[in-house]
């Protein structure tokens, strides 16, 4: 942020993808005669779309983005494959990638697609939005079911499994087409002039692609919420906007170290993870990915939590 005082901040596009809902959490709009603008009141952030999560980790690393916002992990359906591998990074092409922040984003899945074609003649005179229901369909049929006219899906490989009641009970018939994003889906569905297509996405892709809510809250699970980290580039000082602090509680801090192990020496991981218990750090997530080395070899993730009150004691 050198040169210019805007910092650009890389989230996976287009608008209204959830990542770019935890891009708004972290990078709140700017408005006028807030910290959010430096002293020639212009935003002190821009938030830009990237095609895929590979390009932000590109983005960050080239320093075309001062910080990339990235999916990590979810609730009901666990770790975002493509990110881990990224960090695992076994090309080297991200050496300076760091993760400076999270945040988490409540993601309730809609059904979206156009009325008129698919379900309008079901239509039971709701507005569409927002069923209590988990799994509410807005649409009903005597007898029938309204989603019949839907011949294909779009969405992000991990809102599938996270509506899977919803897509058994109502669009088992239909074929399913992954896109890099929930907003991508939305977007390809609104330029389908059959109608015949609808998208796993968010209610916010509705509004911004002018598409209606077939149904909404079909996400398996009550509180489905993804985490989202976001990065940096390690020597640059892009730092992120001011949050709120509990006094009461002390800092914490996390961290998510990448490592492997020698393959074939008993005890080998167990000694690894000793050291972080030696030094109080409470162990908060473990996972792995395919090393590069050979078959069944492992690049290993671990987050560590860190409270400032053990940090000034700890040896690191
Ligand atoms: O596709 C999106 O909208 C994303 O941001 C990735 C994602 C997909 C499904 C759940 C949470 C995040």
């Amino acid at each position: 942020m050198a040169e210019q005082d805007t910092s650009v901040v890389a989230f996976l596009g287009p608008e209204a993808s959830y990542t770019h809902q935890a891009a708004l959490n972290v990078f709140p709009p700017t408005t006028k005669n807030t910290n959010t603008h430096n002293d020639n009141n212009t935003p002190t952030h821009t938030l830009t779309p990237h095609p895929t999560i590979q390009s932000i980790f590109a983005a960050v690393q080239s320093g075309t983005a001062h910080h990339g916002i990235v999916p990590f992990e979810n609730s009901t359906n666990g770790s975002v494959v493509f990110t881990l591998d990224l960090f695992a990074d076994l090309e080297g092409k991200y050496p300076d990638i760091l993760v400076c922040g999270e945040t988490y984003v409540g993601v309730r899945h809609c059904l979206l697609g156009y009325r008129g074609s698919s379900s309008s003649s079901v239509e039971k005179g709701g507005d569409g939005v927002g069923g209590e229901e988990e799994g509410e369909g807005e649409g009903e049929m005597e007898g029938g079911n309204p989603f019949q006219s839907i011949k294909t899906l779009f969405s992000h490989p991990q809102a599938w499994t996270q509506c899977t009641s919803f897509l058994d009970e109502n669009l088992a018939h239909a074929r399913r087409e992954d896109t890099p994003s929930t907003s991508r889906a939305a977007q390809l569905v609104a330029a389908d002039p059959s109608g015949t297509s609808a998208a796993l996405s968010s209610a916010m892709a509705a509004g911004v692609f002018g598409l209606d809510v077939l149904a909404s809250n079909i996400e398996d699970r009550v509180g489905n919420t993804t985490r989202f980290l976001v990065l940096r580039k390690s020597g640059s000082s892009a730092m992120l906007p001011p949050q709120g602090m509990d006094i009461a509680t002390p800092p914490l801090y996390k961290s998510l170290i990448t490592f492997t192990v020698a393959h074939g020496v008993p005890g080998a991981l167990a000694q690894c993870l000793a050291v972080f218990g030696r030094h109080g750090l409470d162990l908060t997530s473990i996972n792995t990915r395919p090393g590069g080395g050979g078959r069944w070899e492992y690049v290993f993730f671990v987050e560590n939590l860190l409270r400032c009150r053990e940090l000034e004691k700890s040896q690191f």
